[in-house]
């Protein structure tokens, strides 16, 4: 069934001088529990298409169905995790995986229940009383997973959340935030400029091209890589494989901006 659903999307900038069109004729449908990528040459509209489907900006033309739904801003079956954490300096470890909760008024004492064993399950449950300056760069990403878990959403928008961290504790948390997200079946769409993190971490590939950003090519990940977890999926020879095709596209689309 279609869970996501972006249907002729296009997006145009207006300013008192110029417009830019940065999204042109978008359309893809995510299934429940997929994980889709999008990658695509510098400014090919890969955030303003996430923003489009976390309802944030409304699209100058085309519709977004989540859950059988337009897309609206306050919808409450989106969550978000960002290349920073945004975890608030002056809150602990605790209060910050509560905030969100808070915010909607969903925080009782089952949803801080769940929130703290999933924090356990993602091994930080002794930093609860710390404040994130205490804690390394991947340490925090994790805890901006379990607060972006905490209210439970349908689907998770990843806009290059491990880009900013050293390649050992990126490898480490695309494979833990794959396993956790599959555990509770969670719908994702992740933007990212890593070809190899979109072909070990999703079913499809989404490559845009620029000026305006379309849908210049779609990849399916093989089913035999995605028996795989996304570190078994790094040693295997048919990454090897799609990742010089992808890398070839995406140079050609480089090449022609
Ligand atoms: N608020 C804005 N006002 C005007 N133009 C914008 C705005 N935000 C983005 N743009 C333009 O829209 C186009 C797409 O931008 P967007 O940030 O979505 O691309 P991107 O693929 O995410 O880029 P990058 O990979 O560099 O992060 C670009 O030409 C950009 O300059």
């Amino acid at each position: 069934m279609n869970f996501l659903t972006i249907q002729d999307v296009s997006h145009v900038y207006f300013s008192k001088q110029t417009s830019t069109t940065a999204l042109h004729d978008i359309s893809l449908t995510v299934n429940e529990g997929e994980f889709i990528s999008i990658i695509g040459p510098s400014g090919c509209g890969k955030t303003t298409l996430l923003s489009i489907i976390a309802g944030l900006i409304k699209p100058t033309v085309g519709t977004v169905i989540l859950d059988n739904e337009p897309i609206h801003m306050k919808n409450k079956k989106t969550g978000y995790m960002l290349q920073q954490d945004y975890l608030f300096p002056w809150k602990t470890i605790e209060e910050n995986i509560f905030l969100g909760l808070k915010l909607t008024n969903q925080l009782t004492n089952k949803t801080k229940i769940k929130t703290l064993s999933l924090l356990k399950k993602i091994g930080l449950s002794n930093v609860k009383d710390q404040y994130p300056s205490q804690l390394s760069g991947g340490m925090r990403q994790r805890v901006a997973l379990v607060r972006t878990l905490a209210t439970d959403p349908k689907l998770l928008l990843l806009d290059e959340p491990f880009s900013a961290l050293d390649y050992q504790t990126k490898l480490t948390l695309e494979e833990l935030v794959y396993l956790t997200l599959k555990q509770f079946h969670k719908t994702a769409v992740l933007v990212t400029h890593d070809i190899g993190e979109a072909i070990a971490m999703s079913d499809r590939i989404y490559l845009l091209s620029k000026g305006p950003g379309k849908v210049a090519q779609v990849f399916t990940v093989p089913k035999e890589l995605r028996q795989l977890s996304p570190l078994e999926i790094r040693n295997s020879e048919q990454y090897n494989e799609l990742f010089t095709i992808i890398w070839k596209e995406l140079e050609s689309l480089e090449g022609k901006n």
